[in-house]
């Protein structure tokens, strides 16, 4: 689809690249000449993960474990990646969500959302951009949002919260750092089925309708979500700033995905709980 090597000298962090939709976009983004780091809390998980993408492919792939919720961890990992080389993207994608009655939400259960998916966020995109501005070095920040930031969605509340305040950064820093040769922008996924997302969002007896619910009657693969993110950093979308791109097949304009949930019983939600507890 792509030319070959339009990836390439690219350097590239994805936060969260040793599962899901940030592994599938490392896999492309490498595939297409790119040198790729992915980070994570679970360093096995990354080393596997990377292994994988250098026997598949033979690019240059490494790993660097960091809670992206600690700020200080945030500048030791750039700190390192910067002393080989200057990144040239940043991708946020790491993220967490579950599913639940937000009244049952303790203060404890919130911030585990908004931490990583929120400040990470932040954190990572300030990180990366104080060191592309002191050095007058061009650099894209991509974010992994969700449809939550423009429907909203209810029993996932700190995650819409989250998702909408990184658009807003998104496109605040378009404006402000675009004169600086930095472009921010986003893409919003609709349901893309993965290990994580399945296991947070979809619990076993929850409505099936992720794909029938979507009017192309299906959802999302994995390469399609890599092929944007691929044309967004690349220089040959140089023009596109402050935007987050939608790709969910026009699923938002149907519903924002939870209203099955509004007809769950007490006792769903306190078997959804209890499972929760257990584990
Ligand atoms: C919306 C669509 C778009 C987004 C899609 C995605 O993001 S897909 C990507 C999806 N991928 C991911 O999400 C991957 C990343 N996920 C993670 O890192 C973890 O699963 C976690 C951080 C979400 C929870 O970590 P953990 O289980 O180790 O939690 P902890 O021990 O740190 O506890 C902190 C507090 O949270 C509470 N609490 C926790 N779970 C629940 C619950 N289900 N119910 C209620 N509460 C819950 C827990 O009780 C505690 O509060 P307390 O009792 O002390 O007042
Ligand atoms: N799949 C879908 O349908 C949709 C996904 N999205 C978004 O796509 C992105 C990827 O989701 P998906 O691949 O499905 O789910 P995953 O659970 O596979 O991805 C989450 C990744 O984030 C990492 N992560 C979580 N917390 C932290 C942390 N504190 N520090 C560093 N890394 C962290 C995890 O690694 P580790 O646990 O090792 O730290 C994991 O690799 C997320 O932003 C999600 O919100 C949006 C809409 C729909």
């Amino acid at each position: 689809m792509f030319e070959k090597g339009l990836l390439k000298g690219k350097r590239i962090l994805v936060t969260g690249g040793g599962s899901g939709l940030g592994a599938a976009m490392g896999r492309r983004f490498v595939e297409l000449g790119a040198e790729l780091i992915i980070c994570g809390r679970r360093l096995e998980l990354l080393e596997q993960t990377a292994a994988l993408m250098r026997a598949d492919l033979g690019g240059k792939v490494s790993v660097a474990r960091c809670d992206i919720r600690d700020g200080a961890a945030v500048d030791v990992m750039m700190d390192a990646l910067w002393r080989e080389a200057p990144l040239d993207v940043l991708v946020n994608n790491a993220a967490a969500t579950f599913i639940a009655q937000t009244e049952h939400l303790s203060f404890r259960a919130a911030d585990a959302i908004l931490a990583p998916t929120l400040h990470g966020a932040m954190y990572c995109t300030l990180a990366a951009g104080k060191r592309w501005i002191e050095t007058a070095h061009k650099g894209v920040v991509l974010s992994i949002l969700s449809t939550s930031t423009i429907t909203g969605r209810a029993f996932t509340v700190p995650s819409a919260m989250a998702k909408s305040a990184v658009l807003a950064m998104t496109k605040s820093l378009a404006v402000e750092w675009g004169p600086k040769g930095i472009r921010t922008v986003a893409i919003a996924p609709g349901a893309f089925p993965t290990p994580g997302a399945s296991g947070q969002l979809r619990p076993e007896g929850r409505d099936e309708g992720w794909a029938s619910k979507n009017p192309l009657g299906r959802v999302g693969e994995h390469g399609e979500l890599a092929d944007l993110a691929s044309f967004l950093i690349s220089d040959r979308a140089g023009y596109i700033n402050g935007e987050m791109v939608v790709l969910d097949g026009g699923s938002h304009l149907r519903s924002s995905g939870a209203e099955d949930l509004l007809q769950w019983t007490d006792a769903q939600w306190e078997k959804q709980r209890a499972a929760r507890s257990k584990g």
